[in-house]
């Protein structure tokens, strides 16, 4: 089976429906991104996935022993509070140096151990999370918006390590990304969230659907109308939003 499973979940958030009739699964190995608007669920269903939130109706079944390794959207750190990387990666959990190494290693941040984590640049901060995610071995790594913050080298640097995890440790990577290019050449799959999964399947067949184009358009244009993408049309059965090969759904 996958290696996580949300069959027609739904979920609220004080009385806001923040998701409708998700269907999704994640299979060994690939790289699936979620793409949609603020506000449109994003962080609510990588949450609900990892089993932090609990859906109102339907269900996430994850395959047995699954690892899931989650970094988060952001964390703020008391600048206040001396914390070193290698101490910062020992909470809540203590590690092997070596296993410390090895993980920091493959998220690209030889060498910070010893560093205040106050001290670290975007790009390094955003690696030690993935580090810290690394620890348990994920056969899932789960990442909301991981370049939040980082210039367009810096982003490009990081998918490229993400990319080098899949290689090296075999994990499935399911994360969030406003920045398209990126989706379309590094996704094996692309979802398109808006509350309800408005479009899904290989980057090109989502690319060349009319709800992806809604949303992004081409071009900065395009994704600026991300941004501006109203909810304007309407939900279909649960039975109508299921393809095995991806589609997409309201026209
Ligand atoms: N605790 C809450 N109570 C009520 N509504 C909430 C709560 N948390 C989130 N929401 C709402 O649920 C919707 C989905 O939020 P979510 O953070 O999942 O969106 P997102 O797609 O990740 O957004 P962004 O791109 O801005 O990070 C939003 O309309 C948000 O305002």
């Amino acid at each position: 089976m996958s290696l996580i499973e949300m069959q027609n979940v739904d979920v609220r958030l004080g009385g806001h429906q923040a998701l409708s009739h998700v269907d999704l699964a994640i299979n060994k190995g690939e790289i699936v991104t979620i793409v949609g608007p603020n506000g449109s669920g994003k962080t609510t269903l990588l949450r609900t996935l990892i089993g932090a939130l609990k859906p109102s109706r339907g269900t996430v079944k994850r395959s047995k022993g699954v690892r899931i390794g989650y970094v988060p959207q952001s964390l703020s750190i008391d600048a206040t509070l001396p914390l070193t990387v290698r101490r910062f990666l020992c909470l809540p959990h203590r590690h092997s140096t070596q296993a410390m190494d090895d993980a920091l290693h493959h998220a690209g941040a030889n060498g910070l151990q010893d560093r205040q984590m106050t001290d670290l640049s975007g790009g390094q901060f955003q690696r030690v999370l993935l580090a810290r995610a690394l620890l348990k071995k994920p056969d899932l790594l789960v990442l909301d918006e991981p370049t939040t913050g980082l210039d367009q080298p810096g982003s490009a640097a990081l998918y490229r390590q993400i990319e080098q995890v899949r290689q090296d440790l075999g994990s499935a990577i399911l994360m969030v990304s406003h920045e398209l290019h990126v989706v379309m050449s590094a996704s094996d799959r692309v979802i398109c969230l808006n509350g309800h999964v408005c479009c899904h399947g290989a980057p090109e067949t989502v690319a060349s659907a009319p709800e992806y184009r809604a949303l992004f358009g081409t071009g900065t244009q395009g994704a600026l109308a991300l941004y501006r993408h109203d909810h304007d049309h309407h939900h279909h059965s649960h039975a109508e939003e299921s393809h095995e090969h991806g589609a997409c759904n309201h026209a």
